[in-house]
């Protein structure tokens, strides 16, 4: 009998995948405890799930997915369990979400579009006022492959780029700069891009004084965890005017969104929706699949995560 491998959560996209993924390597059984509790019991030995062997996770905001900041490795570690992810197959959908809310928020298309279904069709005034993207400084923090995505989407619209990380990636374009020193970094930029992982080493990392080394009137977007960002720093500096606007696909509450974030209007907000779009969906069921069978048949895989390594 093959092992067993509990779906928690749905095969949307790649359902026709998984018989050629894993037809005759594992069963993959449904979740069907009804609470946490009884999901407990039901994995206790002589529960339903006593026998599996593996678990397709999806989370209903973090889903399957490059982060995982919401699954306990280290717990998961102690106990000899692999945790993998899907980085690669969310690079291109996270970046194109990332340049949409640079181009949204540099522009007040948010504003306009708000404007615009509340009768008036009139351009942002001075208040709100609109900037181009060509010449402006645009930095990216964290060159991994969204990262690098995002720099080659951006280049063609005319900034400047630079990045900062913990050592330089060589795989980025040579126009790209590597800045070492953070506060160097945000100094110089008008557009802070945040594609970071959350860990416990990241949390808060853009905090008061990394938002006020930036320049008055920057703007942040960030497509990747909200809690990297010190939020109620954020707000206060929308609030007297230093940050110029933010786009953000993730918050630190979600779902909660802060009511003041969603009362201004000069942002652009999105519910974390950065891989949200079929091609991409399927990508990521197809590898946490792929995850599953080269554990299954390997004990081991290209996607566990660093600390599993
Ligand atoms: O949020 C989505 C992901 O981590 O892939």
């Amino acid at each position: 009998m093959a092992p067993k491998v509990l779906l928690m959560g749905e095969l949307f996209w790649a359902g026709p995948d998984a018989e050629e993924l894993l037809g005759g390597i594992a069963e993959l059984v449904p979740m069907e405890s009804q609470s946490r509790e009884e999901f407990f019991q039901d994995c206790a030995p002589g529960g339903r799930y006593s026998d599996i062997v593996g678990i397709y996770h999806e989370h209903l905001s973090d889903k399957i997915g490059a982060g995982y900041d919401s699954v306990g490795v280290k717990a998961a570690k102690a106990r000899g369990i692999g945790v993998s992810n899907t980085p690669g197959a969310v690079d291109k959908a996270t970046a194109i979400t990332a340049v949409f809310l640079l181009v949204a928020t540099m522009r007040r298309f948010s504003w306009c579009e708000a404007n615009l279904r509340a009768g008036g069709f009139n351009p942002p005034g001075v208040e709100e006022s609109a900037r181009d993207l060509s010449g402006k400084t645009v930095g990216i923090l964290g060159m991994g492959g969204i990262g690098l995505k995002m720099a080659n989407y951006i280049r063609p619209f005319g900034c400047n780029l630079l990045y900062h990380n913990r050592r330089p990636n060589s795989l980025a374009p040579p126009d790209v700069k590597y800045v070492s020193e953070l506060y160097e970094f945000l100094g110089q930029l008008d557009v802070l891009m945040v594609s970071i992982p959350l860990s416990e080493k990241t949390r808060g990392f853009v905090g008061v004084k990394e938002i006020r080394t930036m320049k008055k009137g920057s703007i942040i977007v960030n497509t990747a965890r909200g809690p990297v960002i010190d939020e109620e720093a954020m707000i206060k500096a929308l609030q007297d005017g230093h940050l110029g606007s933010v786009g953000l696909d993730v918050f630190t509450k979600e779902p909660e969104v802060d009511q003041r974030l969603k009362d201004m209007k000069h942002i652009t907000l999105l519910p974390h929706v950065g891989t949200e779009n079929q091609e991409a969906r399927r990508k990521m069921e197809r590898t946490a699949l792929v995850n599953l069978k080269e554990f299954l048949t390997t004990g081991t895989g290209p996607n566990l995560v660093p600390e599993c390594q």
